[in-house]
């Protein structure tokens, strides 16, 4: 068997014209476009370059962007006083705190003092136990991409068995949380499992957001599975900067059934459910109608 390439870049596409056609009418009802704020402490260049194809992406949508870059000396008070700022800013529908923080920074204690009605990253202990609990909230863009590609490709997930490498508060708690909510069986697998090759080997759908480069082996993967990587390590691979994933892509394209690249597949998608989590808050602050676009 010869794998299906999932093409998440594809599928953001097609996500990213059923938000902006969203937009006209948000605006004609509330005199305003939907906005997401971004806040970046310090210089990690990987890290500027997302926030920044984030702005751009959020403008391209036709929504308004509000990026804040500060220095890495920035004191605790005062970026939670700049999300509480942004709380109290109605043209601010999400507030995004990219991760991690510098060391001298509580990470919970500024993602708890974002209201969680603008939390698009779903990190707010509000926001996880609605996830948790069954209740409508705003869920982690990383793995609603997952769960939105693994929906287009095999429709009802009900009774599968799937697996999920990595904790994560971020990708992997989240994802089993939805994996369960669509009625999988899921396997929560990390550092510590033992045998995680006879894990993998039961399950019809793996989820692969350990972070470490090429971990899982082609011949782990049962014929037919679907294979979300989620992984991107930065290599040089022969003299060339290379983004890499968790699962041996090139094994794994010999048996699974479908499988998304790296880069390609999940990192597209995380960007444009960034953006389909600011539209629905956007309309749930302006009580207007929930949306539903995939
Ligand atoms: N609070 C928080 N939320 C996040 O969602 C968050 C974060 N912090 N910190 C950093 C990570 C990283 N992240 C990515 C987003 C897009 C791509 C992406 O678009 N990747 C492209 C390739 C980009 C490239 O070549 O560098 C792809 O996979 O095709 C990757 C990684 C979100 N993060």
């Amino acid at each position: 068997m010869r794998a299906q390439i999932i093409d998440g870049k594809a599928y953001a596409d097609g996500l990213a014209d059923r938000i902006t056609a969203t937009i006209p009418a948000f605006t004609e009802k509330t005199g305003r476009v939907p906005g997401l704020a971004v806040i970046l402490v310090g210089s990690d260049p990987a890290s500027e370059i997302y926030v920044r194809s984030k702005g751009r992406k959020t403008r391209e949508l036709g929504m308004a962007s509000f990026e804040h870059i500060l220095p890495a000396e920035t004191g605790q008070t005062e970026l939670v006083a700049l999300v509480e700022a942004l709380n109290a800013d109605n043209r601010v529908d999400g507030i995004l705190v990219q991760l991690p923080l510098p060391d001298h920074i509580d990470e919970l204690a500024v993602v708890r003092a974002i209201d969680p009605r603008k939390d698009v990253d779903g990190l707010h202990p509000e926001s996880a136990g609605r996830l948790v609990s069954g209740r409508p909230g705003l869920v982690s863009c990383t793995p609603l991409g997952c769960l939105m590609l693994l929906r287009d490709q095999l429709g009802d997930l009900s009774g599968l068995d799937a697996i999920v490498i990595g904790r994560s508060i971020l990708v992997g708690k989240p994802m089993g949380q939805l994996l369960l909510g669509a009625n999988c069986t899921v396997t929560m697998a990390h550092s510590r499992t033992r045998n995680l090759a006879d894990k993998v080997r039961q399950a019809d759908i793996i989820v692969a957001a350990a972070g470490q480069a090429g971990m899982i082996k082609g011949d782990w993967i049962r014929p037919g599975a679907t294979v979300i990587d989620v992984g991107t390590t930065r290599a040089v691979v022969d003299g060339k900067r290379r983004l890499l994933g968790d699962v041996d892509f090139a094994a794994a394209l010999e048996r699974a059934s479908a499988i998304t690249p790296v880069p390609g597949g999940v990192g597209p998608m995380t960007i444009m459910v960034l953006m389909h989590n600011t539209v629905l808050a956007a309309h749930d602050r302006a009580g207007l109608p929930h949306l539903q676009l995939w």
